[in-house]
């Protein structure tokens, strides 16, 4: 496949790419227990891509046909200088949505920054809202903090905020219809992620803690009157509506509905690795060839045109041999 836009990239199973996930860093202030180990090694400074380069391997995606950047981490918002990244990537002329995932925690701070920079959506990840939970979850997290940051997204006007919750059966089952409570009073939508086996987390149970979203449906029709819905953002979930208010509540189901088979996506990793799906290890390191090739976007796309034709078709989280070694943070969710 040659490298002209008006053929988008398409993958070895006829899946178009137009959606990139783009990770700033691998760095958290938090420590969720599905997410990370207690002890993390991070990447040397000196190995990741520097902001300009994350902005020019997000130019070369958007002339193959990507119309869709989500800037994701560890978490973006603690990297210095990230508001550049976002306004050099928000004048793209083809990129038609800008897009952030975030815990929350610096989001008062760079929610009017965001918003000039042309993002429209913010997806906040919120799995409790009791406080000594939220302590127990994130490990070193300030649920006060996260709140304070979704009240000042709300206040910028984005035109829709989604909460992302990953549901643990001991940890925040019995808090589903809070967490849609309070989505329906703050005018957010909601998706409930099933646990994705990455990185090896020994102290946290993760076959006990598994919870299908056909379990999390089932409590939420005890308590709210909801339908399937056809929205769709174009990612993972699918969405079911609250039937008052606006309220849209999401499954993203990669065990109990593998969804595959319309995937539109790959990530490319805080030091460059174009990682072509989120279950699987292939990758290809965009950034050697950056630095190869100084200036030569051109040889950045080839690069890239190359590597979707090694796109795998699906995960294999339901094999029990299959181990992803690569933890979330690095990969970006
Ligand atoms: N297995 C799998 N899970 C994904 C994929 N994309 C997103 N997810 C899961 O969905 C979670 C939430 O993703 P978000 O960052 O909120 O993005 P999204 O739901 O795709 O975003 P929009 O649909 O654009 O709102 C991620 O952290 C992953 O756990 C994917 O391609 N494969
Ligand atoms: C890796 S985080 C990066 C962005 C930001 N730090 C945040 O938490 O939103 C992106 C998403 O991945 C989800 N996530 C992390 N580990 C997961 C796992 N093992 N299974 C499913 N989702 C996971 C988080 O809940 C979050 O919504
Ligand atoms: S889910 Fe996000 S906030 Fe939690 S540890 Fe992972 S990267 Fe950090
Ligand atoms: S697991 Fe891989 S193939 Fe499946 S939707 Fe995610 S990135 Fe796409």
């Amino acid at each position: 496949m040659s490298t002209n836009a008006a053929q988008p990239l398409t993958d070895p199973f006829g899946r178009k790419i137009t959606y990139l996930r783009l990770s700033v860093t691998d760095r958290c202030d938090f420590r969720c227990v599905y997410c990370m180990a207690e002890e993390m090694t991070f990447l040397p400074r000196a190995q990741l891509c520097t902001l300009e380069e994350l902005a020019e391997i997000g130019a070369a995606f958007c002339e193959l046909g990507v119309t869709q950047i989500r800037l994701t981490g560890g978490e973006p918002l603690i990297r210095r200088n990230v508001q550049s990244l976002f306004h050099q990537l928000g004048a793209l002329p083809s990129l038609k949505d800008l897009t952030l995932t975030t815990n929350g925690s610096h989001l008062a701070q760079y929610a009017d920054e965001l918003k000039k920079a042309g993002v429209k959506r913010i997806n906040v990840s919120l799995d409790t809202l009791q406080q000594e939970r939220f302590k127990a979850l994130s490990r070193t997290g300030d649920l006060q903090q996260v709140l304070a940051g979704l009240e000042a997204a709300k206040s910028q006007g984005f035109s829709a905020i989604k909460l992302n919750a990953v549901i643990l059966r001991n940890r925040n089952f019995d808090e589903v219809v809070d967490l849609v409570e309070y989505a329906h009073r703050n005018q957010f939508d909601i998706s409930f992620i099933e646990e994705m086996p990455l990185g090896h987390i020994s102290e946290h149970g993760r076959g006990e803690e598994f919870v299908s979203s056909e379990d999390i449906l089932n409590c939420l029709k005890q308590h709210f009157a909801i339908q399937p819905s056809g929205y769709s953002t174009g990612g993972p979930s699918r969405y079911w509506q609250l039937a008052e208010g606006q309220t849209r509540v999401g499954f993203i189901s990669p065990h109990s509905n593998n969804f595959c088979g319309d995937c539109n996506r790959v990530r490319v990793s805080a030091e460059g690795k174009l990682l072509l799906c989120l279950g699987n290890e292939h990758s290809v390191d965009l950034k050697a060839v950056i630095r190869a090739h100084p200036g030569d976007r051109e040889k950045l796309k080839q690069a890239i045109v190359d590597a979707i034709g090694i796109k795998p078709e699906r995960h294999h989280f339901e094999h029990d041999d299959v181990q992803i070694v690569r933890f979330m943070n690095t990969t970006g969710g």
